[in-house]
C-alpha cells in the first residue's frame, strides 16, 4: 500500500510525484510540495565540547549523522525540495529561555548544566556563540528557510507553519538531533497541524541511551508518521526531474 501525501493543490505543485519506501507504508510525495527539515545540527548537539557532550550525553554517533544529512540535503536540493534548518537556543541573556516560572528553566539540561558549572555560564545555546552555530559541514544556502526556535517544537512561537503553508508544503522529511526531543516534538506538533512527517532514521540521533532512539522511531512509525532512511530517500527523489517549476508567485 502507498499513502498519497498532499500536493498539486491550489498552489500548483509539479506533478513529479515520487514513491518513498517507508514504514509502515510507502509514501507518494511531490518534492516541490515537501521540505527536508534539518533539526538543530548545531555544535551544541553534534560537536565534542558542545552542550550535549558537556552534559554527559553520548554523541559518538553524531559524525555519521552529519555525513548522512550532507547526502540527504544534496539530493533534496537536486530534486527542488525546500530545505528547512532549525536552530535551538536563546538570546545571550537567556530571557527567551524563561525563568523559574517556566518548566523549560527546570528541564533544559543546557540551563541545568550551566547552573551546575558556573564557568560555562553564558556559553550554551546562546545566540551568537559557537555552541549555537550550525556545524561547519551543514550550512544553509540562499533560498533555504532558517527557523530559530526557543523550545523543542519548531512549531511553537515561530513562523514555521506560515512559511510552509505559503509554499503549499504539507510533507516534512526530518533529519537531525535529537530524535526523541526536538525531532519528535516537532513531528508530533506537525501531525496535529495536518503535516505528514517522515523521519530518515540513519540521519537522526537520540539524546540518551540507544533504547530511546528505538522508542522514538516506534512512536513515530506507529502513531504519528513514517520512518525511512537516507538511501531510500535519495533513490526516491532522484526519480524527480530537476526542478524549474516551483509554484507560481511563491518566493
Ligand atoms: C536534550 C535537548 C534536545 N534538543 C534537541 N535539539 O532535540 C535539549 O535541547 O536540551
Amino acid at each position: 500500500m502507498t499513502i498519497e501525501t498532499p500536493g498539486t493543490g491550489p498552489l500548483g505543485g509539479s506533478s513529479r510525484r515520487v514513491t518513498l519506501p517507508a514504514r509502515p507504508e510507502a509514501l507518494s510525495l511531490d518534492p516541490a510540495q515537501s521540505a527536508l527539515v534539518v533539526v538543530d545540527m548545531q555544535n551544541a548537539y553534534a560537536s565534542k565540547g558542545g552542550y550535549l557532550d558537556l552534559a554527559g550525553f553520548d554523541i559518538s554517533g553524531a559524525q555519521a549523522v552529519i555525513e548522512a544529512i550532507v547526502v540527504a540535503v544534496r539530493a533534496a536540493r537536486e530534486a527542488g525540495m525546500v530545505v528547512v534548518w532549525f536552530q535551538n537556543g536563546w538570546d545571550a541573556d537567556y530571557i527567551e529561555a524563561g525563568g523559574p516560572g517556566s518548566p523549560n528553566f527546570h528541564k533544559s539540561n543546557a540551563l541545568k548544566t550551566m547552573r551546575q558549572r558556573p564557568e560555562l555560564a553564558g556559553t550554551l545555546l546562546a545566540k551568537g556563540g559557537w555552541d549555537y552555530a550550525l556545524v561547519d559541514a551543514l550550512q544553509p544556502q540562499p533560498g533555504d528557510i532558517v527557523i530559530p526556535k526557543p523550545r523543542y517544537s519548531a512549531f511553537y512561537n515561530t513562523q514555521l507553519d506560515t512559511l510552509l503553508r505559503a509554499r503549499g508544503i504539507r510533507t516534512l522529511v526530518f533529519t537531525g538531533i535529537a530524535t526523541n526531543v526536538c525531532v519528535e516534538s516537532t513531528l508530533r506538533d506537525g501531525f496535529f497541524l495536518e503535516y505528514f512527517g517522515i523521519v530518515l532514521e540513519d540521519a537522526t540521533h537520540q539524546a540518551g541511551p540507544d533504547y530511546v532512539q528505538k522508542a522514538a522511531l516506534y512512536n513515530i512509525e506507529t502513531f504519528f508518521g513514517w520512518v525511512s532512511n537516507v538511501t531510500d530517500f535519495c533513490g526516491a527523489v532522484r526519480q524527480a526531474a530537476p526542478a524549474d517549476d516551483a509554484p507560481e508567485g511563491v518566493p
